[in-house]
């Protein structure tokens, strides 16, 4: 194991017992600091993680663990990008090092990782439902003495899911404290109403007197002991129609509103917390952070680019770029945010949209060059998607650009908003195939089933920079109706990317190389590996064609016929899962057109497949260029025996 110095003080923790029982609240504060000290020494290591939103919560972790009986009070992590502090407290500081890394720990709460993982999380906006359902699982098995908390960000929280949490905890007794984590920012800066809500409630004097009178009568509260439960409820029953319950969005949703209150003030959050302990029924409590606190160069700097900066110089806060040995291809995601640019300024029609991953996407292009045509909704992705056929309706081309993983969030949207009423809506499914470090909850594995399966809908991935230009060229002449392309996470291969855009004919698909013992048939960019995959068979005497298929839906059936009219040993390949994805389109197409031939579909199997790199989780799946060497070379020497046998 690598040597990483804790202080002297997180040494001598193992799990939160040991914080409870070793430390009294004026060592919190160097805790905290030890526990922040360890995240800078090893993620600006390992690089390959989160990072600002983890320093942000340090106090806030240490505070919640001080406070509450962890695990037999439940805290629940929204997003859980920000638990690395929450994981060395809790057993996991020996496999830290390890963090995102094939076989390594989890950089997200699971709950198979640890028993303090109450709720797996990598998608936001869960953890208010998630809680509430334990709380009241709670309440029906009489566990009254029970806490269940939620910690949720300012992002996070604009999410629809959020309020529909709220809106049923607001209408419950349940024992549920809601911990709102407000820091401004989401990956990028936050953005919308709500956001200014939030700003204002921090801000307002009038707001700000009323909650000063409530604390001053908390702090006496906290006094009275047994009977403090009676002096809150009345406390907060004398508040119920006044000011406070008018001015505030929570108060009006029945939740007992506390805060705001400085989230970098250890001892203050644990007396805050130690008052809300006896205070019965859903509360919330604002807590203003700064993400990446405690490190300097992320909480002065750009504190998008310290969500996940990869490698650093601890000492002088500079990020270590990795320099390519040759002239790199962009990321395809920087082609889409140049595109969309160069044809918005054609087509007036054409606007962006993004559910909070301006930056992730590149539509933060667009939204500098055009911001009256590019929109930042918030984590919002069903908002994104039924906004988006909003502005269709009106004629305009709307490029709605969703993390592939992220769409499931919006399946409803699309079929209902969308595609039943044909609408001209390119969505651009960004990470789709294996993103790597994130894992299991962001892998892009879904889209080609749930997608083809719609009617109305065009699927396509390109297989190259030139080709996903082309696409989206194609995506926004006029009628085309609902329209996906899917690009996954990471460079394609051209580093001379900007070619001038060609229509592409709908449902084609193309002929990448001819041969004689088999067929390959890909989707996107993974068919590069493909490429190369045929050409060390051709040196070990195996000759097989590869044919690039580019839609899903419609198949280029005429490119089908001939496919299977030639060849009787082929292999199917997608990033994606298998199951319903563009291998079982080919079958379908088998057995509805009568041939029969050998067919293989690699892909991503029916199971969920963790973290690790890229590569390593395609040859996890068997479809690196190995994977598919081993598939053919078996594939004829099977289909060889059996002719043989015969
Ligand atoms: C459904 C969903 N959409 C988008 C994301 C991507 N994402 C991860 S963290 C994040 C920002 C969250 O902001 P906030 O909750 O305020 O947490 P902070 O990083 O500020 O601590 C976003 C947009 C996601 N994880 N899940
Ligand atoms: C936690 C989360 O959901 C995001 O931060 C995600 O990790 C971003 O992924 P990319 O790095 O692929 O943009
Ligand atoms: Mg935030």
């Amino acid at each position: 194991m690598p040597d990483y110095k804790p202080g002297p003080y997180l040494e001598q923790i193992e799990f939160p017992k040991d914080l409870r029982e070793k430390f009294d609240i004026n060592q919190l504060s160097q805790v905290s600091d030890e526990v922040r000290n360890y995240i800078v020494d090893v993620i600006s290591e390992i690089g390959n993680s989160h990072f600002g939103a983890s320093l942000g919560v340090v106090e806030l972790t240490v505070a919640l663990h001080y406070v509450f009986n962890t695990p037999y009070d439940q805290l629940v992590w929204d997003v859980g990008h920000q638990a690395y502090g929450h994981k060395l407290l809790t057993g996991r500081r020996k496999i830290f090092h390890t963090n995102r890394l094939y076989g390594g720990m989890s950089g997200f709460p699971k709950r198979s990782e640890s028993e303090y993982d109450t709720f797996g999380v990598g998608h936001s906006s869960t953890s208010i439902s998630g809680a509430l359902g334990m709380a009241l699982a709670s309440k029906y098995k009489n566990e009254n003495d029970r806490q269940h908390i939620a910690v949720i960000g300012d992002g996070s929280m604009t999410a629809g899911l959020a309020f529909e949490g709220l809106n049923q905890a607001g209408f419950t007794n349940s024992n549920m404290l809601i911990v709102l984590n407000d820091n401004c920012m989401s990956i990028d800066p936050n953005v919308g109403a709500l956001k200014e809500y939030l700003t204002d409630i921090t801000t307002s004097h009038t707001y700000n007197k009323v909650k000063d009178d409530v604390w001053k009568l908390l702090g006496k509260v906290s006094k009275f002991g047994p009977n403090a439960q009676v002096i809150a409820s009345k406390i907060s029953h004398a508040l119920k129609g006044t000011l406070l319950k008018q001015s505030n969005l929570f108060e009006s949703f029945n939740l007992r509103y506390f805060g705001p209150v400085d989230g970098h003030d250890v001892v203050g959050l644990v007396n805050i917390m130690e008052d809300l302990k006896d205070i019965p029924g859903p509360k919330i409590l604002h807590v203003l952070t700064k993400k990446g606190k405690g490190y300097k160069p992320a909480e002065e700097g750009n504190a998008t680019k310290w969500h996940a900066p990869g490698v650093f110089n601890k000492e002088t806060g500079e990020i270590i770029k990795v320099v390519p040995k040759s002239p790199q291809a962009p990321k395809f995601q920087e082609v889409f945010g140049h595109s969309i640019v160069e044809l918005a300024e054609k087509n007036d029609k054409i606007m962006g949209v993004t559910p909070a991953m301006p930056s992730g996407c590149s539509l933060n292009i667009m939204m500098a060059a055009m911001p009256d045509r590019a929109f930042d909704v918030g984590i919002a992705e069903q908002h994104a998607v039924t906004f988006s056929a909003g502005l269709a309706t009106q004629g305009m081309v709307p490029f709605c650009n969703i993390y592939s993983s992220f769409m499931q969030r919006a399946y409803d949207q699309v079929l209902h908003d969308v595609a039943l009423q044909n609408l001209n809506v390119v969505f651009c499914l960004d990470r789709a195939g294996f993103v790597g470090a994130d894992g299991a909850t962001h892998h892009g594995a879904y889209d080609i089933s749930f997608m083809r399966s719609i009617p109305n809908m065009v699927v396509s991935s390109p297989i190259n920079e030139e080709e996903l230009r082309n696409l989206m060229y194609t995506a926004q002449l006029k009628d085309q109706g609902p329209f996906t392309i899917r690009y996954p996470r990471g460079a394609g291969v051209m580093p001379q990317w900007k070619t001038p855009f060609k229509e592409i004919k709908v449902g084609t698909g193309k002929k990448l190389r001819a041969g004689e013992d088999m067929a390959f048939l890909t989707i996107g960019p993974i068919g590069n590996l493909t490429i190369q995959a045929c050409d060390t068979l051709l040196e070990k005497g195996i000759s097989a064609a590869h044919y690039d298929m580019r839609f899903v839906k419609p198949l280029d059936e005429a490119l089908l016929h001939e496919v299977f009219s030639k060849y009787n040993k082929i292999i199917t390949i997608e990033d994606g899962c298998v199951m319903g994805g563009m291998g079982s389109a080919i079958l379908e197409f088998m057995a509805d057109n009568q041939y029969t031939a050998h067919i293989q579909r690699l892909g991503i199997p029916d199971k969920y497949i963790q973290h690790g790199t890229q590569n390593q989780l395609y040859a996890e799946c068997g479809y690196d260029v190995e994977g598919m060497i081993k598939a053919a070379e078996k594939m004829i020497q099977k289909d060889n025996n059996l002719t043989i046998s015969k």
